[in-house]
C-alpha cells in the first residue's frame, strides 16, 4: 500500500473533490484537516470514501481525556482510516481516547502530533521546553507508545531515531516533505520523499507540493516513482 497522503488543504467541498478526482486512490491516501472539515464537515469524508479513498482525518484533538476521547469516536464512527491528537495532551488523554476506540471495537488508527514540523528549536525553547528538539520529539512519542497509539506525527528528521527507539511497527507520519525545487511555505524540518522514506518515515503527508502543481495527478506519479520499493 502506498506511503503518500495527499493533503486536501483546500476551502471547499467542490475544490477538495477537483483535487481528488485528479488523483489516483491506488497511489496516495488524502487527509483532511481543519480548514476543509470546518467548512464542510463529514458530507466530505463521505464524497471520499465514495470515490475510495482511504482518509486521515487531521484534527488534532488536544482536550481533557473525556472531551478528547469522544472527539475520536466521533470521527472513527464516520469510517476514517487514520486520526490524530496531540501528545502533549498527555498520557491519561491519549490512553482514554485508544481505551474508548478498543471498547467500541473500531479499527481506526490514532496517532499523535509531537512537535510541529513548522517549528525549529527557537521557537520550541521560546514555549518554556528545556529539552533538544530531538529529545522533546523522543520524549512525546516514548509517552504515545506507552499510551498505546499506533504512532505520531513527526518530522521525516527524527523518523531514524523514533524507529532506532520504537521499532518499525510504530508508524511514523511525517509532514514536511518537500521536492527540491519545492517553496518551504511556513514548514521548518523538511525532507525529500525519498529520503525520507530512507530515513525511517512510514507515510509521507504531501500537500501544497501535489495540490498547487499544474497537474497534481502527475507529480503523485512522479514521487511514487521516485520512491524505494
Ligand atoms: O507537524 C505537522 C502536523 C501536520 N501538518 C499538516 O500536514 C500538511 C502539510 O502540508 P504542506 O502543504 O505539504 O506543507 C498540512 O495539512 C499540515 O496541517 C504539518 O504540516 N506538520
Amino acid at each position: 500500500m502506498t506511503p503518500i497522503i495527499v493533503a486536501l488543504d483546500v476551502p471547499s467541498e467542490a475544490q477538495a473533490l477537483a483535487l481528488a478526482d485528479q488523483l489516483d486512490p491506488q497511489l496516495c491516501r488524502v487527509k483532511v484537516g481543519k480548514e476543509l472539515f470546518t467548512r464542510c464537515g463529514p458530507a466530505i469524508l463521505k464524497q471520499l470514501h465514495q470515490r475510495d479513498f482511504e482518509v486521515f482525518l487531521d484534527l488534532k484533538f488536544h482536550d481533557i481525556p473525556n472531551t478528547c476521547a469522544q472527539a475520536v469516536l466521533a470521527a472513527a464512527d464516520q469510517g476514517v482510516w487514520m486520526v490524530n491528537v496531540h501528545a502533549s495532551g498527555g498520557l491519561k488523554m491519549m490512553q482514554t481516547a485508544k481505551e474508548l476506540l478498543v471498547k467500541s471495537n473500531l479499527q481506526t488508527h490514532l496517532i499523535a502530533v509531537t512537535v510541529l514540523t513548522s517549528m525549529n528549536a527557537e521557537e520550541l525553547a521560546a514555549l518554556g521546553v528545556e529539552r533538544s528538539l530531538e529529545d522533546q520529539v523522543l520524549a512525546l512519542a516514548q509517552m504515545t507508545h506507552e499510551a498505546g497509539l499506533d504512532g505520531v506525527v513527526c518530522s521525516a528528521r527524527e523518523a531514524e531515531l523514533l524507529e532506532r527507539e520504537l521499532g518499525r511497527a510504530f508508524l511514523k507520519v511525517t509532514p514536511g516533505i518537500r521536492l527540491p525545487d519545492s517553496d518551504l511555505g511556513d514548514q521548518q524540518r523538511v525532507m525529500t520523499p525519498e529520503k525520507a522514506m530512507c530515513s525511517g518515515s512510514t507515510h509521507l503527508v504531501i500537500g501544497r507540493p501535489i495540490t498547487r502543481a499544474d497537474n497534481p495527478g502527475q507529480v503523485l506519479q512522479e514521487i511514487t516513482r521516485l520512491l524505494p520499493q
